[in-house]
């Protein structure tokens, strides 16, 4: 990025909770430190768990980033309730405390108080529904500064409920598409540590990747030195048996 395109880009003004297109919200430094400590050294123990992390093959060629997963497996086949590659291991199960965190994320980000255009629900009706909101998958990301994740849509899910995405470390350009192409329009925003961003409704299925990982941009206090984690929390809408 140029020094003019990061004066002139969206995020250098503003990092209040906004809608990047109808269904994505976005709120800048939504988890604490102390919460983003936390959450990287959970990956240190999920890492230590029956499906270590690893870079899944699509069409043959390993992922740039590093994935585990609570709750279901995953590879590009989709969803699986074990992992085949890895001794047909259980994940390791979805903590409470990540679904009430994740219950919280979409009470929060389709508040009516910043304005989006989705879903257009009461305060009350948001918090019924975010009550009811059970994600049932995690996937963890890992990125070296190197790494990127090109677009594709999140559609191994039988449910249509919107998808919750934390961040920690350095900063990502994440690229918001549309739910047709992988090519334009899109947009790209920063995803900088601490960030929360939720899609659903009509961008529940966006075209979305990361082009580019900033490198040496977390947070001076953060424990994640270089790189950068994501987590995805997913309703799957599928039953194990
Ligand atoms: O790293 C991100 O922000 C996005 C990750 C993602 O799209 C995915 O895990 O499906
Ligand atoms: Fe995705």
């Amino acid at each position: 990025m140029t020094e003019t395109e990061g004066l002139f880009s969206d995020d250098a003004f503003d990092r209040e909770p906004r809608e990047v297109v109808p269904g994505v919200m976005h709120l800048p430094g939504w988890l604490t430190p102390r919460s983003q400590s936390w959450l990287a050294r959970q990956w240190d123990d999920w890492g230590r768990g029956p499906i270590p992390p690893h870079s899944p093959l699509i069409n043959g060629h390993p992922m740039s980033v590093r994935l585990t997963t609570l709750g279901w497996h995953w590879d590009s086949s989709g969803l699986a309730p074990r992992a085949r590659h890895f001794d047909d291991a259980a994940p390791l199960p979805v903590p409470d405390w990540l679904v009430r965190w994740g219950r919280k994320a979409v009470q929060e980000a389709y508040s009516p108080s910043h304005g989006g255009s989705w879903p257009a629900l009461s305060e009350k009706e948001v918090a019924a529904w975010a009550g009811d909101y059970t994600p049932d998958v995690v996937l963890i990301n890992y990125y070296e500064p190197t790494a990127r994740m090109g677009m594709h849509q999140d559609k191994d899910e039988r449910s249509s409920e919107p998808v919750v995405s934390f961040s920690v470390g350095d900063t990502a350009i994440f690229r918001v598409g549309n739910p047709q192409t992988k090519s334009k329009p899109y947009r790209d925003i920063r995803l900088a540590s601490g960030d929360l961003i939720v899609f659903g409704g009509p961008s529940r299925y966006m075209f979305h990747g990361v082009p580019r990982i900033l490198p040496n941009t977390a947070p001076a206090d953060c424990p994640v030195r270089s790189g950068r984690f994501n987590m995805t929390l997913r309703m799957t809408g599928w039953d194990k048996q």
